[in-house]
């Protein structure tokens, strides 16, 4: 029986450049990885999106647009991650260093994949062309994939 925790993801782009944070304590730190966080009781996912980007990164957004939905399993753990990936090409404000997080801007072409989660490399160039896509991934531990499916899809 498993249970389904809501995340949301985001990823700022900008012309050849990324803007990535270093998750400096909590759940999952010592990688880097877009902004997110947990939805809460009463929240939508956008309004989650929203509010943990500004939280651990200082910016806000118009746009947001959904590019992706990854579920993610871990051998051994009965619950689910249900990430809802978001993409911004225009934001407000300047980056800026969170309890959380340390947001640093990364060349498209030079993206810390070895200090990111094993899976971003599968999706991030669908994420990087705009396209939308389903994901799953199943983890041993949190360093090996041993099963995944990556679709491209036309809505989500
Ligand atoms: C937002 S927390 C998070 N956990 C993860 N596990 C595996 N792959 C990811 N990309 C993950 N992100």
């Amino acid at each position: 029986m498993f249970t389904n925790k809501l995340l949301t993801l985001v990823l700022v782009v900008q012309p050849g450049r990324v803007l990535l944070g270093m998750k400096k304590r909590g759940f999952r730190a010592g990688k880097w990885n877009g902004f997110g966080g947990k939805v809460q009781p009463g929240e939508t996912i956008e309004e989650a999106t929203r509010q943990e980007l500004q939280e651990e990164s200082g910016l806000t957004v118009d746009a947001l647009d959904k590019i992706g939905n990854i579920k993610f399993e871990f051998i051994r753990e009965t619950e689910l991650l249900d990430a809802h990936v978001f993409r911004a090409d225009n934001y407000n404000g300047e980056p800026t260093e969170s309890d959380e997080m340390r947001p640093q801007w990364f060349d498209s072409d030079k993206i810390p994949f070895g200090q990111m989660w094993v899976d971003n490399i599968l999706w991030f160039p669908l994420m990087l062309q705009k396209k939308k896509f389903l994901g799953y991934f199943k983890f041993q531990g949190h360093d090996l994939i041993i099963d995944h499916k990556l679709e491209e899809v036309e809505n989500l």
